[in-house]
């Protein structure tokens, strides 16, 4: 196996990935079940929203004409016939001079056209007077004036987020159908690695990239099936990808993708008869991100050092299991930021730099977050954003205008320029 890779742009890369990921058939859930999904048929409005002409206001339901010419020195009196709270329908329609006592929320009586609210009113016993003339259609909330009947409110393939829950919950949608998930796998590799709990010893760490890529999987709602973590050895750890590969759609590994003497996922693809379909990406951190496909299997090998773990999953793997998942926007969305501090170091790849930003009086400004090589962990912990700084011979300077992707956003953007 030649040791010289050939890096790949990572638009490439991605649009290859994104190639690849193929989607899965869809399923109905229960609605409690669905926040994360992504809608497999679109909102139609079954029934107008609000179904009935409601009151916005605590107050009286009235007929607007009864209460022409009223005035601080004209104040006009309303007998109140009745009493209604939300839920409630009034006994009967008002006729000339009469009210009903109406709360937000409760269906306009009959006749009456306009609301008055309390704070508007001086009360007696069984009536009011009240001080100015109402126009018909004054403080009535309009049936159908949210959604009509029949009208598309949201698209198939829109994520479904708690709006969207609220939407579907309107229509009585108990189970809604959505696109299936992938079912996914991680194995981290490394002889090296020690579980979270274990104590420190010479020459060991412990397996970061593991819980990591976990809580990546659940930031987007997917469940994970976990293969632990292997030594470098070749024979167990082809015999455990092969074990992940019958029980999984995506297998996520972490480690051992390069060109050293223990880096086996190399041969284990090869051995697999998988396709590899770059192993080389022209950014930093996570040149050595390799993606392979065996059928219709996905399989990521992410580096083992911990922040281009993290880009690699973000840039390649999350795309790929929300457009498997029926998502129409993949892609962490993307915004213009002021760079926070100098990045002298000039890229000969497209770099992208675990920072954080915040809003300021001049607008967004991104800081590098610190030790930001391939093996740091300290910055993915401190950053909320990646920047994306593209390759050149001269580094950056505070005060530029750099591009930023944000992480842990519920919904992306259909599209990258990366
Ligand atoms: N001769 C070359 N050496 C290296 C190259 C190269 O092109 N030529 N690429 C370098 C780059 S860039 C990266 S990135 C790493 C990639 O290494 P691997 O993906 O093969 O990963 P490992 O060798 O297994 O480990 C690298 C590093 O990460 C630590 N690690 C591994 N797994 C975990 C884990 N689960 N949690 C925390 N940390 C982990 C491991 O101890 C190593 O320090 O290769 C360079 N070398
Ligand atoms: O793949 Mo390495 O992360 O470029 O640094
Ligand atoms: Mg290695």
């Amino acid at each position: 196996m030649s040791l010289m890779r050939k890096p790949i742009p990572v638009k490439e890369a991605v649009q290859l990935v994104m190639d690849h990921a193929q989607i899965g058939g869809s399923e109905k859930i229960p609605l409690d079940q669905a926040y994360g999904r992504v809608l497999k048929e679109p909102i139609i409005a079954k029934h107008d929203v609000p179904p009935f002409d409601r009151s916005p206001y605590d107050g009286f339901a009235i007929r607007a004409e009864d209460s022409k010419g009223a005035s601080g020195e004209n104040r006009i009196h309303f007998q109140v016939i009745d009493e209604i709270g939300a839920g409630h329908l009034a006994k009967r329609g008002i006729e000339k001079g009469e009210a009903v006592r109406i709360m937000t929320g409760a269906p306009i009586p009959e006749n009456a056209d306009a609301v008055v609210m309390l704070e508007q009113t001086i009360e007696q016993e069984n009536a009011f007077s009240l001080r100015k003339a109402f126009d018909a259609g004054e403080n009535i909330a309009v049936q159908g004036e949210d959604a009509k009947e029949g009208e598309v409110l949201i698209e198939a393939g829109a994520l479904i987020h708690p709006g969207t829950i609220a939407l579907l919950a309107t229509f009585g949608y108990a189970e809604v159908e959505v696109a299936k998930k992938p079912v996914v796998g991680i194995l981290a590799t490394g002889t090296e690695l020690l579980q979270v709990h274990e104590e420190l010893t010479p020459g060991k760490i412990r397996n970061s990239n593991g819980p990591m890529i976990a809580a990546q999987l659940s930031r987007m709602g997917i469940e994970y099936k976990s293969y632990g973590m292997l030594g470098d050895n070749l024979d167990a750890c082809m015999e455990m990808v092969e074990k992940a590969l019958a029980e999984t759609d995506v297998l996520i590994t972490t480690g051992g993708v390069s060109v050293g003497d223990y880096d086996y996922l190399p041969v284990i693809y090869e051995k697999l008869g998988a396709k590899v379909l770059f192993n080389k990406v022209a950014m930093r951190p996570g040149s050595v991100t390799t993606v392979a496909t065996l059928g219709s299997h996905l399989l990521f090998g992410l580096s083992g050092n911990p922040s281009a773990c993290f880009t690699g999953f973000e840039l390649f793997t999350r795309p790929a299991l929300l457009k498997m998942m029926g998502g129409k926007k993949p892609y962490l969305p993307r915004m213009k930021a002021t760079l926070g501090e100098d990045f002298p170091k000039p890229n000969p790849f497209l770099r992208f730099v675990r920072a954080v930003w915040e809003m300021t009086e001049e607008g967004p400004v991104a800081t590098p977050a610190g030790f930001n090589k391939s093996a740091a962990v300290s910055s993915i912990a401190r950053g909320n954003c990646i920047i994306v700084l593209p390759n050149g011979t001269r580094g950056y300077t505070k005060g530029m205008e750099v591009d930023v992707l944000l992480l842990g956003v519920e919904e992306g953007v259909a599209q990258w320029e990366l």
